[in-house]
């Protein structure tokens, strides 16, 4: 020991090339971890042709939407683009149109934090497409000032991430059954294990902290995925849902200075790509493995295991039945 750190201490040219070499290596160690992480995501990829499929994704112009609208454009699909944000969303169209040389790409206004919203798109869809083979839930929200509601009341993330996309699915479920074999897909996150859902507060207006919320809304997300694949059982209309992985999106743009900072830090240096967090969606809106597999959730393009939580069906049901209050389902509503 004490001869390394002599020799480390005097003046040679070959200690010098030595410690450049290490420092270099250590160097490129870090950049390759950090590379691999941001841009594996299960070896997925899919080769399966999308021509003559009509994708709806919500939040298709930013992060892991708008890569798995590029890459399901280039499978040959046409994409509706459902989003509240027209002008992003055409421009991410055009970016599409030009990538990928596939024009079927529509854009149409969906803000799920408004039940009028879902519906005016909804009653559009049902008038105007007389199929839909793939509905992505991917849009999602965090962090909306505490207390914060939607224009029917409702907290807002709860609103954005769970109830919105409860009443579209109700609405274009006739659709999607004529369809059939099609598929719902709806980004859920890992990280529903931080919370759980309060049956008693399903809307969980002023909870504290905000971004808790999230956690709850993605939680919600998979209790409403497991009930509605055991409902649209034998209907040929598989549900299916998913952890994107950790990815550099700009989901988490809420976060207020300076604690914005420390999370920068984290997501651009070490989460994944929002190409590599499209993966699993793409794969489950693609695959022919999963044609006939409902109810499940995947990560890395592989089937992962739930909490105990996650698996009570009575809560499950419980929050359906909740939901379809909140959301003000009416009898001439399509039911599920
Ligand atoms: N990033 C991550 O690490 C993880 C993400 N997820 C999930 O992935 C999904 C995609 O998020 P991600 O790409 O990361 O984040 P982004 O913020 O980049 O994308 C979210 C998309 O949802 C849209 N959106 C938000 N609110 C509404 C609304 N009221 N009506 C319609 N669209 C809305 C956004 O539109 P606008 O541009 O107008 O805001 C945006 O297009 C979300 O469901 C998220 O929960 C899950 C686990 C991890
Ligand atoms: C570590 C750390 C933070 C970052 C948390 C991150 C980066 C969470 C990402 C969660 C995602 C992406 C969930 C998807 O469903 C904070 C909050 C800034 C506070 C300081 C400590």
């Amino acid at each position: 020991m004490g001869f390394i750190f002599g020799w480390l201490s005097t003046e040679h040219y070959v200690r010098d090339i030595f410690l450049m070499t290490s420092v270099a290596a250590i160097v490129a160690t870090l950049m390759s971890i950090r590379f691999y992480l941001r841009i594996t995501a299960g070896r997925c990829f899919t080769e399966t042709k999308m021509e003559g499929k009509t994708v709806i994704i919500t939040g298709a112009n930013s992060g892991i939407g708008k890569e798995t609208a590029k890459d399901l454009a280039g499978r040959g699909a046409r994409i509706i683009m459902a989003c509240r944000n027209l002008e992003t969303a055409n421009a991410v169209k055009d970016e599409i149109v030009k990538e990928t040389k596939n024009n079927k790409i529509l854009v149409k206004k969906l803000d799920l934090g408004s039940q009028k919203s879902v519906r005016e798109f909804a009653a559009d869809i049902v008038k105007t497409e007389p199929k839909i083979d793939v509905l992505i839930h991917n849009a999602g929200m965090a962090l909306a000032f505490r207390g914060q509601t939607s224009e029917d009341g409702v907290e807002l993330t709860m609103a954005t991430n769970h109830y919105g996309p409860f009443l579209l699915t109700h609405l274009l479920i006739d659709v999607l059954k004529k369809s059939a074999p099609a598929r719902i897909v709806i980004v859920a996150s890992e990280l529903y294990r931080l919370s759980s859902v309060n049956l008693a507060k399903l809307n969980p207006i002023g909870t504290f902290p905000a971004a808790y919320l999230y956690y709850v809304s993605k939680f919600a997300n998979i209790y409403f995925a497991r009930e509605l694949a055991k409902r649209l059982e034998g209907t040929k209309v598989t549900v299916n849902f998913l952890h994107p992985g950790m990815i550099d999106s700009g989901i988490w743009r809420n976060v207020p200075f300076p604690l914005n900072l420390p999370m920068m830090a984290i997501t651009k240096g070490f989460f994944k790509t929002t190409k590599a967090g499209a993966q699993t969606t793409i794969y489950l809106a693609t695959s022919n493995e999963v044609a006939n597999v409902s109810g499940k959730y995947f990560m890395d393009c592989k089937e992962a295991t739930l909490n105990a939580a996650a698996l009570d069906e009575e809560k499950g049901l419980k929050i359906w039945e909740e939901s379809v209050k909140i959301v003000k389902l009416t009898p001439q509503d399509p039911k599920i």
